[in-house]
């Protein structure tokens, strides 16, 4: 299959699929263990947003961050592969915001409770244009930054993931199957900091692709 057949990504996708606390660099500054397995966690397609729509934080929230992430998308369907096969499944990548209530984790995590709703809040998914795999040469060497009203928050490389690509799709696809147009986000380099409404995130993959989005309250 093309990758291009997975273009459509925000309008065809079925699952949002993320991988969290997956930076060495983020263990390092928070003096954490790195976990066993990667630890993941679903999304909805309802919270896409595109360059253009606004990020618009949700009345019951105090506290919104952003984190930049390498989103990969998967372009057919995969059932229990192997890391070796894994990237034969990868049909493009995007740049991604998870866009994150850490008021709400801060409470779910001690607690063992869902992350569904400070994950998966409308506008919390904004992603970029869909990027062919001839314009990425190495996954796992791309300069991931963020800055908010000009000033750089985040600033890592895939270089420094715990759980590569290939991991993350070995890991999941023996629990579920991927489809085409799903996406994984990676996970979020050091440096995820809350967001007010009036901020103007900025964020950029390597030299492949920017993107902008203005933050509003509802
Ligand atoms: O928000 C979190 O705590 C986990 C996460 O998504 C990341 O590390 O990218
Ligand atoms: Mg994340």
């Amino acid at each position: 299959m093309a990758s291009s057949d997975c273009e459509n990504f925000v309008r065809d996708g079925k699952k949002i699929i993320g991988a969290a606390v997956n930076y060495h660099d983020f263990l390092k500054k928070n003096n954490v263990p790195a976990p066993e397995n990667p630890v993941m966690f679903l999304k909805p397609t309802s919270s896409y947003i595109v360059e253009g729509q606004d990020i618009i934080i949700p009345k019951v929230f105090t506290r919104v961050a952003h984190e930049v992430e390498l989103g990969v998308i998967i372009n057919r369907k995969c059932k229990d592969v192997s890391k070796q096969d894994a990237m034969s499944y990868v049909g493009g990548y995007c740049l991604a915001l998870d866009m994150t209530a850490q008021c709400e984790l801060g409470v779910a995590r001690p607690k063992g409770l869902p992350w569904c709703m400070g994950k998966g809040f409308d506008t919390s998914t904004p992603v970029s244009r869909f990027i062919r795999l001839r314009e990425i040469k190495d996954p796992h060497n791309l300069r991931l930054w963020l800055k908010v009203n000009n000033e750089t928050r985040q600033d890592g490389n895939t270089s420094d993931l715990i759980f590569n690509v290939p991991e993350l799709i070995e890991y999941t696809s023996k629990y579920m199957t991927l489809e085409p147009n799903d996406l994984i986000l990676t996970g979020t380099p050091v440096g995820a900091n809350p967001v007010s409404a009036g901020d103007v995130i900025e964020c950029g993959l390597g030299d492949v692709v920017s993107m902008k989005f203005n933050v509003k309250g509802a």
